[in-house]
């Protein structure tokens, strides 16, 4: 064990109100809205190959003139309540909102900046209006955050000589203020998602970084942040030089997804994903793949049933409108939630063997396990091995209860579930199974091979 001043302060997960909501969530929207959605990924008619949002780093793209977006800053479309009716019919349970991007822009007014909308066109605060419209739906708000800032002339990669130290003494403050700035603004805030803490001059702030999110967290009791923020005084991020997590939940999963409960740590988590494979701002035209619906399902069950968040990107455009694939996906999957929303929402990991056909969540609500099932296998019977003496007393289709199926024992804790009707579903499908425990002395007989 390494003595630490700086790592985590908490060991296992939290156990408090604040975070068993978060982490009943089960699944969020991203909103990655900025200066970036303008030129949305072209410049000078040529194509930037990197994330839209990458654009100001390219070296056909002068900083100033980026900068200079500031001036056609104008979403004269925007409107935050029909984002968030689009959230709701999705069923996400909370939104992460970029406030402040990398390039520096702040959607809102800070007062410790001139480079945010209340010098753009549009004048007016975006974060405030964005995180009324959701809290009226009920979907509660994260905000993210990007500690690099590429405008900010204090911001350094590294600290190397006196003067750096004395600019970034100056940056720390800048972030402090504005940290402090959005949550006295924005009380009804969940939590922070922290990015762009990975260069060095960041790391190096083992002790203020740790004292700054203390302050916050008696600021705002209650305020979940994850493991991205800061790093311990040996530069150690996500898990300190203990192996311990820092912050309330792992942020390491960006664009990618655990494979199984061993990879998570016993720590809650949240996957963040692009539809495309890398966009997180609006960009003019996709390249590569695009997820589809019945891929994104995939995930999100996935997600869930291994104890974590699944958070779907969203670009919204320049003028403030969404693009028609996200509607589209958007729908797709809200119709897809409004039939089998609780078997997502209060998902845990279930504790069941992994079987080919799907994943298996088990509701802290309901107690109930649910199988959703992605694969039909060929015999057409879905195979359930059970943690020792749980019987399978009940099967039924949550799609609707008249789909019901038999369940077999065909060893010890071991079933096939075999439908009674015919199954060609044309979408993932969940079926519930209602257990309990074996009757004693109910082996089944099953002996064990002499080998
Ligand atoms: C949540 C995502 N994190 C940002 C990001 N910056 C990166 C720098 C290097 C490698 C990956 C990155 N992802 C992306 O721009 C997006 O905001």
């Amino acid at each position: 064990i390494i003595q630490l001043q700086h790592g985590a302060h908490r060991l296992g997960r939290r156990n408090d109100a604040d975070m068993a909501r978060w982490r009943a969530y089960g699944l969020g929207q991203f909103i990655h809205w900025g200066l970036y959605s303008i030129p949305a990924g072209e410049w000078n008619g040529k194509m930037y190959n990197g994330a839209a949002e990458w654009i100001r780093t390219w070296k056909e793209v002068s900083p100033q003139a980026y900068d200079s977006l500031i001036y056609r800053f104008n979403p004269t479309k925007f409107n935050p309540d029909s984002w968030a009716a689009v959230a709701k019919q999705m069923g996400v349970k909370y939104v992460t909102i970029t406030t402040k991007h990398h390039d520096g822009f702040c959607l809102w007014p800070s007062k410790f900046t001139d480079f945010t909308v209340a010098n753009s066109p549009y004048k007016k605060d975006i974060i405030g209006p964005l995180v009324k419209a959701y809290d009226k739906q009920g979907i509660d708000v994260i905000l993210y955050f990007s500690v690099m800032d590429w405008h900010n002339p204090d911001w350094r990669y590294d600290i190397k000589t006196r003067d750096d130290s004395i600019a970034f003494n100056r940056f720390k403050q800048f972030t402090r203020n504005q940290l402090l700035e959005l949550l006295t603004q924005y009380p009804s805030a969940k939590g922070l998602w922290f990015d762009g803490t990975w260069d060095k001059s960041w790391v190096k702030q083992a002790a203020f970084a740790d004292s700054l999110e203390t302050e916050m967290r008696k600021l705002h009791p209650g305020l979940i942040i994850g493991s991205r923020f800061r790093a311990d005084e040996y530069g150690k991020r996500h898990f300190d030089s203990n192996g311990n997590l820092m912050g309330d939940y792992e942020q390491g999963w960006e664009r990618k997804i655990p494979e199984k409960i061993t990879d998570v740590h016993g720590n809650d988590w949240d996957c963040v994903m692009t539809i495309p494979e890398n966009q997180w701002g609006y960009a003019k035209t996709w390249q590569g793949h695009i997820k589809t619906a019945d891929e994104l399902l995939e995930m999100l069950a996935k997600c869930v049933s291994l104890d974590g968040n699944f958070v779907l990107n969203f670009g919204p455009k320049p003028d403030g409108t969404l693009r028609a694939e996200e509607l589209s996906l958007a729908k797709a999957i809200g119709d897809w939630m409004t039939v089998n929303k609780e078997a997502i929402y209060n998902g845990e990991y279930a504790g069941f063997i992994k079987q080919d056909w799907g994943y298996f969540i088990k509701s802290t609500a309901s107690n109930k396990i649910y199988m959703l099932v992605f694969n039909i296998p060929v015999s057409g019977v879905l195979r359930v091995a059970t943690p020792s003496h749980m019987a399978i007393r009940k099967a039924y289709g949550l799609d609707n209860a008249a789909s019901n199926y038999t369940s077999e024992e065909i060893g010890s804790s071991t079933y096939f579930i075999h439908p009674n009707q015919q199954i060609t579903p044309k979408k993932p499908f969940v079926i519930v199974l209602e257990t309990g425990e074996e009757a004693k002395g109910q082996t089944g007989g099953y002996e064990k091979a002499k080998t």
